[in-house]
């Protein structure tokens, strides 16, 4: 494989299309770190290469590469289950190459994908600096995009396992979503352990904090809910300064964790049991206070999110049918992109016949319009 050794540009004899199957020669001019993460680097990048249909050299991108170092015991799962998936709102894998170091002399496995501008936690910040939070509609429009993509991930069994807005991409001229980041997703068998440490702190799920071997999807859920709070109050809701003060942040809000979930979750667990509850009212009430200037609808939501047992925990398909979505199934529902002066219409229904199938009865309800 030639290399140009620790250049921007280089050139590769073979770059293999995720589409297609086929491998290419690609020159590949790598411009911009967007991303350093614990194990992997993304830079931004345009691709040189020959498109049959017209036969002629071309520039095309920007995609985003994420290097990260290849796996030489086991395949890597972020590369076989990003050539697997195929929805609207998960990153698409259009390339991917193997590449030495000129740096350590290790092969580095590239992922290319395509590229967004902007990701969740970057527009939160935004308007967080503005003192406002993202604008409602825009907030729906995510959330919704969001739980469409578990809903086909949960699908297939395969758990995300580090849901967080900065593993959440956006593009704000298109209020378009998209989850990136399957370095720690897996594919969940029935009855089958998998480790319980995954997940960044603030998002993992109370089942995960307690260390239960057998989890589910719902732990995706979780961080969804921690997403959506998240929006709404510009800031992470559940800052634990250890895991174990993550659960104790979490019982500020839905009270302490009552007895029968630490057994059900790990009966090995002999961290602190956290029994007293933090405030005087309802957890109704109590959602209330916290999430005082959000609308009832969301609050709603939210109540049946962030829920301890996670067979009580909402699933996709009963998030997506929440009232909380109403408006956008308007046919006059519109959204103001950030600084257009022109509203765009949204395709959020557009649903693949494997997705209505996973709807079941509901679908009825989430395609009939609210007019
Ligand atoms: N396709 C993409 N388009 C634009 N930006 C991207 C894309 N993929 C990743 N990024 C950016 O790069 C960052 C790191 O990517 P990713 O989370 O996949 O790497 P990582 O090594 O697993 O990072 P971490 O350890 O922080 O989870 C993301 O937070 C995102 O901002």
């Amino acid at each position: 494989m030639p290399q140009n050794n620790h250049s921007d540009e280089y050139t590769l004899d073979q770059v293999i299309n995720n589409l297609s199957g086929t491998s290419n020669r690609m020159t590949v001019t790598e411009y911009n770190k967007i991303g350093e993460g614990a194990f992997g680097t993304v830079v931004e990048a345009v691709l040189n290469y020959t498109d049959p249909p017209n036969n002629t050299e071309e520039t095309h991108g920007p995609f985003a590469i994420k290097r990260v170092p290849a796996q030489t015991e086991y395949k890597s799962r972020e590369l076989e289950i990003l050539r697997v998936v195929n929805h609207p709102n998960i990153v698409s894998l259009r390339f991917f190459f193997d590449k030495k170091s000129s740096i350590d002399g290790k092969i580095y496995q590239n992922l290319v994908m395509e590229c967004l501008p902007s990701n969740l936690q970057s527009e939160i910040k935004y308007y967080r600096q503005l003192k406002y939070t993202i604008p409602y509609p825009h907030m729906k429009a995510y959330t919704f995009q969001l739980t469409r993509a578990m809903l086909y991930l949960h699908g297939f069994g395969i758990s995300h396992r580090d849901i967080k807005p900065s593993n959440i991409l956006v593009d704000p001229s298109s209020v378009t979503l998209k989850i990136c980041d399957f370095g720690s997703a897996k594919k969940l068998e029935p009855n089958q352990s998998s480790v319980s440490y995954i997940c960044s702190r603030y998002y993992r799920a109370p089942e995960l904090i307690v260390g239960c071997p057998i989890y589910t999807t719902k732990i995706d859920i979780w961080g969804l809910g921690c997403v959506i709070a998240e929006m709404f109050l510009g800031k992470p809701i559940f800052q634990g300064q250890s895991p174990e003060l993550q659960l104790k942040e979490i019982s500020k809000l839905l009270g302490p964790p009552p007895k029968t979930f630490y057994f059900k979750s790990n009966p090995q667990y002999r961290g602190n049991m956290y029994q007293n509850k933090l405030f005087s009212c309802s957890v109704e009430d109590r959602f209330k206070q916290i999430f005082s200037n959000s609308p009832p609808d969301a609050i709603d939501l939210l109540l049946k999110i962030l829920v301890y047992d996670p067979d009580f925990r909402a699933s996709p398909r009963s998030v997506l049918v929440h009232p909380f979505f109403y408006e956008l199934k308007k046919e006059n529902f519109k959204v103001y992109p950030r600084g257009a002066s022109e509203p765009i219409s949204l395709n959020l229904f557009n649903f693949s016949k494997y997705e209505l199938e996973l709807l079941g009865p509901l679908k009825d309800e989430l395609l009939k319009s609210s007019e």
